[in-house]
C-alpha cells in the first residue's frame, strides 16, 4: 500500500471571474507534519475549504487514501477522516469542554432516539464508552481537569487545544490546522508546538498547517509548500523555501505578511 495519504491532482476553484487557486499539485505521505505558507489572500484556506468539502475544485481531483473525495459533504469527508480545525475559534462555547469532544464523536455513536428517550441499558452502555474515550482525549491534551468547565472560560490557549482534541476525537488520518497559532502569545506558541509535535508522533497522523508564524512554521514542518496567488510558488526543505528570493519577494509584495 502506497504511503501517501492525501493526493491533490491539478486542482483549481474559480470564483466567478477569480482564479483563487489554479494546478495545485500536492502530495502528502504518512506522518509528515507539512507547512502551507503565503502572503495574505494567496489561496490557503480556499485548499483547505476544498480538502474539507466546503468548496467543491471546479478543476482536479483530490484523492484521500486511494479514494477521490472531490465533490463529498463536508460530513462526508470527516467520516473519510480528515479534520480540521479553523482560523477562529468554533468551539461550543456554552457547552463543557467534556461535551465538546463528545459531540465531536457523534459519528461513532451508534444508539437509536428511541434509546436515548428511554435511556436503555444500549444508551448507557455507549454513553460510557463515549464519556471514557472522551477523558482519554482531553487527558492528551492536559484538559481533563477543565472537563466541566464552559469552553468559553478557558484561556485562548487551552481553547485552541480543546478544538484540536475535538478535531482528533474523529479518529482522523489527516489533521489540517489552519493559523492554529493565531492570537497566542510565545509561550502559548511554544506549547501549542509541542502538542502537535507530540500527537503527530503518538499517532503517526498527518498534517498539514497553515500558520504565518515562521517560529512555529520552521520549528515543526519537515517540508513547506508555498502559494502565490493561487499557485505554487516554492516546496521542498523548509529553510532553503524560506531563503528562496522568489519567496522573499513575494512576501515583501505583500507587504510581508
Ligand atoms: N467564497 C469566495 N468567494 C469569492 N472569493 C473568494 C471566496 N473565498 C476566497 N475567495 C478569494 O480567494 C482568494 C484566496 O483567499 P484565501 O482566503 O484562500 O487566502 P489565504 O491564503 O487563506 O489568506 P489569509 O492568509 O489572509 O487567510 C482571495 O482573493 C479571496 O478573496
Amino acid at each position: 500500500m502506497s504511503d501517501t495519504v492525501l493526493t491533490c491532482e491539478n486542482v483549481g476553484i474559480r470564483f466567478g471571474g477569480l482564479q483563487a487557486v489554479k494546478d495545485l499539485n500536492l502530495k502528502i505521505n504518512k506522518g509528515e507534519l507539512l507547512g502551507l505558507i503565503g502572503p495574505n489572500g494567496a489561496g490557503k484556506t480556499t485548499v483547505f475549504n476544498m480538502i474539507t468539502g466546503v468548496y467543491a475544485p471546479t478543476e482536479g481531483d483530490i484523492i484521500l487514501n486511494g479514494e477521490k473525495i472531490n465533490g463529498f459533504k463536508p460530513h462526508k469527508i470527516v467520516e473519510s477522516g480528515i479534520a480540521r480545525t479553523f482560523q477562529n475559534i468554533r468551539l461550543f462555547g456554552y457547552l463543557s469542554v467534556l461535551d465538546n469532544v463528545k459531540i465531536a464523536m457523534n459519528k461513532d455513536m451508534k444508539y437509536s432516539i428511541l434509546n436515548g428517550m428511554f435511556r436503555t441499558k444500549g444508551y448507557w452502555k455507549e454513553e460510557f464508552e463515549v464519556n471514557s474515550k472522551a477523558m482519554e482525549i482531553l487527558k492528551l491534551f492536559d484538559l481533563d481537569n477543565y472537563k466541566q468547565y464552559s469552553a468559553n472560560t478557558l484561556p485562548y490557549g487551552q481553547q485552541r487545544k480543546l478544538e484540536i482534541a475535538r478535531a482528533m476525537a474523529t479518529n482522523p488520518s489527516l489533521l489540517l490546522l489552519d493559523e492554529p497559532a493565531a492570537g497566542m502569545n510565545p509561550t502559548e506558541t511554544e506549547e501549542l508546538m509541542n502538542t502537535i509535535k507530540f500527537i503527530r508522533d503518538k499517532f503517526g497522523i498527518t498534517i498539514l498547517l497553515i500558520e504565518h508564524d515562521m517560529k512555529l512554521v520552521l520549528g515543526i514542518c519537515e517540508r513547506l509548500m508555498v502559494l502565490n496567488y493561487g499557485q505554487v510558488l516554492a516546496e521542498g526543505d523548509p529553510i532553503e523555501v524560506i531563503n528562496d528570493e522568489k519567496v522573499i519577494n513575494a512576501y515583501l509584495g505583500s507587504g510581508g505578511a
